[in-house]
């Protein structure tokens, strides 16, 4: 549906890109789960997704000429004197929402997001987490292909917040496009079916999530300095590869022979890997090891 090949963006007078080489594909039915501290390059990458700036160098290239996107940015984008209502009606305006259409839509995005009883409610006066409510309502008011969501569900009580990841589940259901950075990793590996890493603008890691991590293993290690001889060779001969990491490795395993040949190839070592996990890791154990323990 979306291709990124070699993105970069860098502000206009900073020293170095937010965004650096960046190549991906997008799905239809993907959520992703974008990861990364403050000032990786995730808002950047949105930007960028949303037309909102242009790559400086490298290509966007979408499979049809029109895709509509909606965005949950992070920061609010309401206006405070209008009634949830009159807001909702000025963004469907804006969205160039008509008849059964934009009716639709309206009902939907104030089921999806539980703002039935403060229709009638000054967006200013609501509180933070019914305000982040609001503005997820208008980022899914928008038919569109993709959506982006950025930091959305910051401030929004337990309850509430579910109730937005099931409308996030809706969409991809019906075959949209997902892109969802949180800093609550729980929350991203509750809904995400893949997962980006980014870091100081670069994409440290791109790995498919909660069905893979069901069904196969993966092994995260690092070896001392660098890895004994004949590991590259065993890798090539089981059909493996491993992903560099800021600390080691990661190898997606198919079956249990294959970690049984890399286990008796460890153990006959005369140094052994500083770290090593085997499994289906929890989201939060891969993004720290990725990412070199910054959150
Ligand atoms: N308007 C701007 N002008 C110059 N530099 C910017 C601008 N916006 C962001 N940056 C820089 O670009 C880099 C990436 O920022 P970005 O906001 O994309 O990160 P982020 O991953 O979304 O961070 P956060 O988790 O804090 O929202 C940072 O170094 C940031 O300082």
């Amino acid at each position: 549906m979306l291709e990124l090949s070699a993105v970069h963006y860098a502000y206009p007078g900073a020293d170095s890109a937010a965004l650096q080489n960046i190549s991906l594909s997008l799905h239809a039915g993907d959520i992703v789960g974008v990861l990364g501290p403050n000032g990786a390059g995730k808002t950047t990458l949105f930007s960028l997704l949303s037309g909102l700036t242009q790559p400086s160098q490298g290509q966007l290239r979408w499979q049809h000429n029109t895709i509509r996107v909606g965005l949950v940015p992070q920061h609010l984008a309401f206006y405070g004197q209008l009634s949830i209502a009159e807001n909702l009606a000025f963004f469907a305006d804006i969205y160039q929402l008509t008849g059964a259409l934009r009716q639709q839509q309206i009902q939907l995005v104030i089921a999806a997001c539980d703002l039935s009883s403060r229709l009638q409610q000054r967006a200013a006066t609501l509180s933070g987490g019914w305000q982040r409510r609001l503005n997820f309502a208008i980022g899914i008011l928008r038919p569109a292909e993709l959506y982006l969501f950025d930091e959305a569900t910051v401030g929004v009580d337990a309850q509430s917040r579910q109730q937005l990841l099931a409308a996030v589940q809706q969409l991809a259901a019906a075959g949209k496009t997902l892109l969802y950075t949180s800093h609550y990793l729980q929350e991203t590996e509750q809904i995400a079916n893949r997962i980006l890493i980014l870091q100081q603008g670069k994409l440290l890691l791109d790995t498919p999530l909660n069905q893979l991590a069901a069904t196969t293993r993966q092994l995260i290690l690092q070896w001392p300095e660098q890895a004994p001889t004949g590991w590259a060779s065993l890798l090539v001969e089981l059909s493996l590869t491993a992903t560099p990491l800021a600390k080691g490795e990661l190898i997606a395993l198919q079956n249990e022979q294959q970690w049984a040949r890399l286990q008796q190839f460890i153990v006959m070592q005369s140094w052994q890997p500083l770290w090593l996990h085997y499994g289906p890791p929890s989201l939060e154990q891969l993004y720290l090891h990725v990412s070199g323990g910054q959150l």
